[in-house]
C-alpha cells in the first residue's frame, strides 16, 4: 500500500526550507515607471553554481496529471535553482523532500504542496523535488534555471512508494 502524502497549502513560510514562492501575495512592492507599475522585487533567488553555467529562461508545456498521483522518484539540480512559474493560471502539485544523511531524499519528511495558478515555485539548488505535475489540465510555464553543459540533474528512485490523492493535511 503506497504511503499517502497529504497536500498542504503553498505558503512562503512553509516552503522556505525548499525555496521561494513566486507570487505577489506575502511580498512587498514598490512603484516604478512613474507609479504606473508595481515591482515585486527579487521574490526568488536565482542560484547559478559552477564555471560554465548561466541563468536561462525557458518555456514548458506540462501535460495534465490527475489524482491519485504516484510518486516513486525525486530529482535535484545541485548546480542551480529552478523556477516554475505558470503563465495561464494552472495549478500544479509540488512534491519536495529534505536531503537525508545518506545524501538521498529524506522520505520520512516528504511533502506535497498545492500551488495555485497564481503561484510559482523556485527550488533552491539541491532541493529534492518531483518533475512537473500540472494538475487536471495542460499548463504552460516559464522556467528559470541553469543553462550549461555540466550535468545538473540527480534522479533518485525512492525506497517507498507514495501517492498524492488530493486530500489535505491542513485547513485550506
Ligand atoms: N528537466 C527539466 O527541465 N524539468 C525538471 O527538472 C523538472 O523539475 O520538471
Ligand atoms: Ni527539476
Amino acid at each position: 500500500m503506497p504511503n499517502l502524502i497529504k497536500l498542504e497549502r503553498l505558503t512562503k513560510a512553509k516552503f522556505a526550507p525548499f525555496g521561494d514562492v513566486i507570487a505577489m501575495e506575502d511580498n512587498d512592492w514598490f512603484p516604478i515607471n512613474n507609479g504606473t507599475t508595481r515591482r515585486y522585487h527579487h521574490v526568488g533567488k536565482v542560484q547559478i553554481r559552477g564555471d560554465d553555467g548561466q541563468a536561462g529562461i525557458s518555456l514548458a508545456r506540462g501535460g495534465a496529471f490527475h489524482f491519485p498521483i504516484s510518486v516513486s522518484m525525486l530529482e535535484r539540480h545541485p548546480l542551480g535553482s529552478q523556477a516554475w512559474i505558470p503563465t495561464g493560471n494552472t495549478p500544479f502539485i509540488v512534491v519536495v523532500a529534505p536531503n537525508g544523511n545518506d545524501d538521498r531524499p529524506d522520505e520520512s519528511n516528504i511533502r506535497a504542496f498545492y500551488a495555485e495558478g497564481h503561484q510559482g515555485v523556485n527550488y533552491h539548488a539541491g532541493t529534492w523535488h518531483h518533475p512537473l505535475l500540472t494538475l487536471a489540465q495542460q499548463g504552460d510555464f516559464i522556467v528559470v534555471d541553469r543553462i550549461g553543459t555540466t550535468p545538473n540533474c540527480d534522479e533518485c528512485d525512492l525506497h517507498q512508494q507514495f501517492v498524492v490523492d488530493g486530500s489535505y493535511a491542513d485547513d485550506h
